[in-house]
C-alpha cells in the first residue's frame, strides 16, 4: 500500500500519482515536451524534468503512454492544422528511447486533410497489446495539437477525450508547462481517475514563492506569444513593483504609448496594450528599455541594415522598421539598473530578440539578473531557457546548482499563476482537484495531515525561498 502521506507544500485536496495504484494498469500521461523545433531538439530541461515520473511509475508496474503538444500548428485564421514532420514528437521518442534504453512505439493516424487526424482508430489496439504484455515499453502519441479535438471546444473535444480515456486505466498530468484547457489536459480528466505527476507538484510548491515574493520584485516579460500573455499583464502588473518589457509585446506596448508605428505590429495588439499604458499612467512600474535595435529585414542581423535608436526621439506618427531587440546598453541606463540592482525576487520570462540573430539583449538580461546575487531569481519558458542555455551555457548550468535560482518549465503557466493569484486556480490543475471528489481517489482519513502548521487546506506561508528549497522533496513511496 502507497505511503498516502502530503508533502508539506501541496494541496491536500489535489490526487497525487504516488497514490494511485497502478500496478497493471495503462497509465496516460500528458507531459509537456514542446521542446521541438524544425525536427531538433533545442533544450532536453523540460523531458529530462518528467524522467522520475515515468520511472515512478513503471516502478510501480504502470505501462506508460505519453503525450505532448509540440508548437502551435492550428492556425487561428484559416482554422487549418498543419501536421508537418517539423512538429512531429519523434525526435523527443529517439532521445527518450537513448536516455531510458526502452522502446517506445508511436502510432500512425492519417490526418482528415487539413482539419488535423479525427479519431484515434483502431490501428493502436495491437499496441495497447504490446504495451500490456511488455513486449515495447511505452507508447507515445502523435502531437496532440494534430488532432482535431485537442484544442476544440464541444463535441469534438469531448469526443477526442474519451477515446484517449478508451485507451488507458488512469490519466497523469505532469504538464506544468501546459496550462491552456485543452481535451489532453483538461477533459480527459472527465472519464479517468487522474494524478499529478511529480515535477507538476514540484512546480506547484515552487510557485508559491512567486506569490509571496520578497520586495522588491521585478518582472520580465518579453517574446513572440502575444495572445497568452498580454492577457495576466494587466494582472501581474498590480502585482509587481517593476515590470520589464521586451519583444513583440515591448514593441506594441510603445506603440500604444507613443502614437509610433512599428513594422510588424499589428493594429489590434497595439489596442490590447493600451490597458497596460493606462495603468501605468498612475503607477509608473514599468521600466522601459530605452535603447533598441531597429532592424531593414528579418532575414539576419546585415551590416548597415540595422542601428540601435532611442525612445527619447519616438512622436506621434512616426514609422519604424521591425524592432528586433533591446540594445545592451538599454540595462545600463541607471532607472533599469538600479530596477535589477535592488530587486529582492525576479520573475523571467523573456527572450528580448528575435532568434537567432538578435540575441545581444537576452544576454545582457541574463548577465544583469546574475549580478544580483542576492535576489532570487525564477526564469521560466520554453525559449526562455534554451536561450538562457545556449547564449550563456556557463551560467546555465551553474544556476541549475544555484539555490538562489528556480528554472520553471513553464513560463507562460507562471504567468498565469500570477493572473490567477494561485497555482491551483490554473484549469488543469482545477480539473485533477475536481477529478479526485468525484471518483472518490483521495479518501477522507488520509487528507488533512498537513504538517506545516495550519490547520487544514491550503495556505501561503511567506517563508523564505531558501527555507523551500530544503524543505523536504516530494515524498515518494511504492
Ligand atoms: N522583437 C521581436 N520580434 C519578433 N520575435 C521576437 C522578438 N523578440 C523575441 N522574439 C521571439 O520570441 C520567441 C520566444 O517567445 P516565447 O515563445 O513567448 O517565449 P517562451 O517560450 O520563453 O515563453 C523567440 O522565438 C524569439 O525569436
Ligand atoms: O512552451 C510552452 O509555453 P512557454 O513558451 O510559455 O514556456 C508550453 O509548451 C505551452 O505552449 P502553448 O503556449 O503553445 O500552449
Amino acid at each position: 500500500m502507497a505511503d498516502q502521506s502530503y508533502p508539506s507544500d501541496i494541496r491536500s485536496d489535489l490526487p497525487l500519482v504516488q497514490h494511485a495504484d497502478l500496478e497493471g494498469k495503462i497509465v496516460l500521461v500528458r507531459v509537456d515536451h514542446n521542446v521541438v523545433s524544425k525536427g531538433k531538439i533545442q533544450d532536453q530541461y523540460r523531458v529530462d524534468q518528467t524522467l522520475s515520473t515515468i520511472y515512478n511509475l513503471v516502478e510501480r508496474g504502470g505501462r506508460p503512454i505519453l503525450m505532448t503538444h509540440i508548437g502551435r500548428p492550428y492556425d487561428k485564421k484559416t482554422k487549418t492544422i498543419r501536421c508537418e514532420a517539423g512538429d512531429a514528437v519523434d525526435t523527443v521518442v529517439q532521445y527518450l528511447q537513448r536516455k531510458l534504453k526502452i522502446k517506445f512505439a508511436v502510432p500512425d493516424f492519417a490526418p482528415h486533410g487539413t482539419h488535423g487526424i479525427e479519431d484515434i482508430d483502431t490501428s493502436i489496439n495491437h499496441l495497447l497489446h504490446d504495451l500490456r504484455s511488455k513486449r515495447i515499453g511505452g507508447v507515445y502519441l502523435p502531437n496532440t495539437r494534430w488532432f482535431a479535438g485537442e484544442e476544440a471546444k464541444g463535441e469534438l473535444a469531448e469526443r477526442f477525450a474519451v477515446q484517449l480515456a478508451g485507451l488507458a486505466d488512469v490519466y497523469v498530468n505532469d504538464a506544468f508547462g501546459s496550462w491552456q484547457p485543452h481535451a489532453s489536459t483538461y477533459h480527459i480528466t472527465k472519464h479517468l481517475p487522474s494524478y499529478a505527476g511529480l515535477l507538476m507538484q514540484d512546480e506547484l510548491a515552487h510557485s508559491r514563492q512567486i506569490l509571496a515574493p520578497q520586495r522588491p520584485f521585478v518582472a520580465v516579460v518579453a517574446g513572440s506569444k502575444y495572445d497568452t500573455k498580454i492577457g495576466p499583464l494587466t494582472e501581474i502588473y498590480k502585482k509587481v513593483d517593476s515590470l520589464v518589457l521586451g519583444g513583440v509585446i515591448y514593441n506594441a506596448y510603445l506603440c500604444a504609448k507613443y502614437g509610433v508605428k512599428i513594422k510588424g505590429v499589428d493594429d489590434a495588439d497595439v489596442e490590447l496594450a493600451k490597458t497596460l499604458v493606462e495603468q501605468d499612467k498612475v503607477e509608473k512600474k514599468l521600466v522601459e528599455l530605452p535603447l533598441l535595435v531597429e532592424s531593414d529585414t528579418l532575414e539576419g542581423k546585415i551590416e548597415g541594415k540595422f542601428r540601435t535608436i532611442s525612445t527619447a526621439d519616438f512622436a506621434p506618427g512616426k514609422q519604424y522598421n521591425y524592432i528586433l531587440d533591446a540594445d545592451p546598453s538599454s540595462f545600463d541606463v541607471p532607472s533599469v539598473s538600479d530596477a535589477f540592482a535592488n530587486a529582492k525576487t525576479i520573475f523571467v520570462n523573456a527572450v528580448m530578440g528575435f532568434t537567432p540573430h538578435f540575441s545581444e539583449g537576452t544576454t545582457k538580461l541574463d548577465t544583469t539578473i546574475d549580478k544580483n546575487t542576492s535576489a532570487f531569481k525564477f526564469l521560466g519558458g520554453g525559449d526562455t531557457l534554451y536561450e538562457f542555455k545556449k547564449l550563456l551555457p556557463g551560467l546555465y548550468h551553474a544556476a541549475i546548482d544555484n539555490s538562489k535560482y528556480y528554472l520553471f518549465t513553464g513560463g507562460g503557466t507562471v504567468l498565469k499563476v500570477i493572473e490567477e493569484g494561485d497555482p491551483y486556480g490554473l484549469e488543469p490543475v482545477k480539473a485533477l482537484v475536481e477529478n479526485a471528489a468525484r471518483f472518490g481517489t483521495i479518501k477522507k482519513q488520509e487528507s488533512p495531515k498537513v504538517s506545516n502548521g495550519y490547520s487544514n487546506g491550503y495556505h501561503f506561508p511567506s517563508k523564505a525561498f531558501q527555507q523551500v528549497k530544503q524543505a523536504s522533496p516530494v515524498t515518494v513511496s511504492a
